[in-house]
């Protein structure tokens, strides 16, 4: 089984895969922020750095995508290569922090790759709002991500909205986060247990 957490920065898929990953014992997969080469840079001027970062995450994500496919076991992935696509790439080029040629060129290749990326059987959506996400990128406290700003976290929001209506690969469990906290209080992390169970029934 496949399972797949996504929502803007901040939201809380990095705590939430690993605490479920936990519970049921399943494989987590992580996104590569701590190794990766560009990030860093790519925050300090992002239209230097824009085309770079999407390949490379493009990269890693197809690495995971395939390892997902050849493993056989059940898996819990921390974002999904359809962010990179639809959220990122596409806000960075309606920005023009990527150009419409290194956009194209983006979009030809992933339309290459996605002929072998399976949905997940489950796709949980943490929906957020920017001052919350604000909050908790504070408190994750990574030095390069001080610079990101409201306008870009909004505009990240508006197509994880937008995009979020109009995923029809799989089934969707959408979770309203900020009224939660999933990582002091038992009772709303089994709120969250109880809808993915819900989802999963038969599947478990
Ligand atoms: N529901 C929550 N309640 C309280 N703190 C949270 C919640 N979700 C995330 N956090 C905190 O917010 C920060 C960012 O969370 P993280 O899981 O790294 O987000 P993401 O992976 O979506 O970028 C972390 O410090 C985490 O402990
Ligand atoms: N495709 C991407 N383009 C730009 N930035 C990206 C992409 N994927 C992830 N990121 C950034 C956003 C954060 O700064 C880190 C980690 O993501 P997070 O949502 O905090 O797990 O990478």
């Amino acid at each position: 089984m496949h399972i797949a957490v996504t929502g803007n920065i901040g939201a809380g898929k990095t705590t939430l895969t690993t605490m479920l990953a936990k519970h049921y014992g399943w494989d987590a997969q992580f996104e590569d922020v701590d190794h990766n080469p560009y990030l860093e840079d790519f925050y300090a001027d992002m239209s230097k750095w824009s085309f770079a970062l999407q390949i490379y995450f493009l990269g890693s994500r197809f690495r995971q995508v395939k390892e997902i496919r050849e493993s056989g076991k059940n898996i819990i992935q921390d974002r999904t290569i359809y962010e990179d696509a639809h959220i990122f790439a596409e806000n960075l080029n309606d920005m023009k922090l990527l150009s419409d040629r290194d956009f194209n060129n983006y979009v030809s290749v992933f339309g290459l790759m996605k002929s072998f990326v399976s949905a997940p059987d489950l796709l949980i959506y943490l929906k957020s709002d920017v001052p919350n996400l604000v909050k908790k990128i504070y408190k994750r406290g990574r030095e390069y991500e001080a610079s990101i700003s409201i306008e870009y976290l909004s505009k990240l929001n508006q197509k994880y909205e937008k995009w979020i209506s109009n995923y029809t690969e799989g089934k969707l469990l959408v979770i309203e986060v900020d009224d939660l906290d999933f990582v002091e209080k038992p009772e709303d992390f089994g709120f969250i247990l109880e809808k993915i169970e819900a989802e999963l029934n038969g599947l478990f």
